[in-house]
């Protein structure tokens, strides 16, 4: 957690009890350039949208937890598991998919045939569904595949391995219209309750509706890890033809202002993740992450 535990917080990890837990973690490059800064945090089973502006250490946050890259100061624990010891128990159950890649054969099923091996959870069935979904046979040649087509195959298998951890660096980059759509239709059929999916995503829009999570980093410092309904018990994210006088954050829209306001009434709102973004990227950061913070008056 960011800041102070609330009994809310608490009640929701005795249910759903964290799957990813970073404590004070810190992680500088050789040359010296930090790019995680002291991040602590648990993230609990779901599907989290993970932001961040160009440099501010997404992709190095995913490698850090799915162990490709060790710490130079805290930890990152994956069901228990301490990544940086890279426990073969615990590195068949956490898969990252980066935002290119290249696999050591002609086809996906050729890939999928060595590599699965690794991973007892992986579906057949399921890869064969999103094969289908995706309209792919999975014989084309891998290497002859347009960069979309490429990005489909890939994550028409990672969808499948049922890992309990999944992370993925921007999965929609490429896709055309349809496909993102049957993405989100994907995730959402793949994802079991157990599971914990990280997205890194500069496009907040394509998998919108999918999101149980944020979180949010800037220039190495994780700004926010929390449950959605958690955050939007707290703030409203709303559209007005004149700003509201308690407004935290305005920006003008097509013909209305977009602001966001404490949620005094606990009333239900959508949050608008792109307007968030540029909230705590603004001025209003500490005024909106105060209020996010703050506990409720019954609690
Ligand atoms: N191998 C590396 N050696 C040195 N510095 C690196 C290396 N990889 C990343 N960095 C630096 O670490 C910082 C975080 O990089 P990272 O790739 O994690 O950011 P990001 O949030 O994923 O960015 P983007 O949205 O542009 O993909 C950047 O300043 C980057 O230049």
């Amino acid at each position: 957690m960011i800041s102070g535990i609330t009994p809310i917080l608490i009640y929701t990890l005795i249910i759903y009890p964290a799957m990813i837990t970073i404590d004070h973690l810190t992680y500088s490059y050789r040359h010296g350039f930090t790019a995680i800064s002291d991040a602590t945090a648990s993230i609990a089973p779901g599907i989290h949208l993970l932001l961040g502006e160009n440099g501010a250490g997404k992709t190095t946050l995913l490698r850090l937890i799915a162990g490709l890259l060790f710490p130079s100061a805290g930890s990152v624990e994956a069901d228990g598991c301490d990544m940086s010891r890279r426990c073969p128990s615990t590195l068949k159950k956490v898969f990252m998919l980066p935002d290119s890649m290249e696999i050591p054969a002609t086809t996906i099923r050729g890939f999928a045939g060595m590599h699965s091996r690794f991973y007892p959870t992986f579906s057949q069935e399921t890869f064969e569904e999103n094969l289908h979904d995706f309209r792919l046979t999975g014989h084309e040649n891998f290497n002859q595949l347009s960069l979309g087509l490429r990005h489909k195959s890939l994550l028409a298998y990672v969808l499948a391995l049922g890992v309990d951890v999944l992370l993925l660096d921007e999965p929609a980059n490429g896709l055309d219209i349809d496909s993102k759509k049957t993405l989100r239709n994907m995730l959402a059929r793949c994802t079991g309750p157990d599971q914990t999916v990280i997205v890194s995503t500069h496009t907040v829009s394509d998998l919108r509706e999918l999101y149980d999570g944020l979180i949010m980093l800037s220039r190495g410092r994780l700004l926010l890890a929390r449950p959605t309904w958690e955050i939007a018990e707290k703030i409203s994210c709303v559209a007005t033809p004149i700003p509201p006088a308690d407004a935290l954050f305005t920006e003008q829209g097509p013909g209305v202002f977009l602001s966001v306001t404490a949620n005094r009434g606990n009333e239900d709102s959508d949050l608008n993740y792109a307007l968030l973004y540029s909230a705590l990227m603004s001025g209003a950061r500490d005024a909106i992450l105060n209020q996010i913070n703050s506990q409720t008056s019954e609690s």
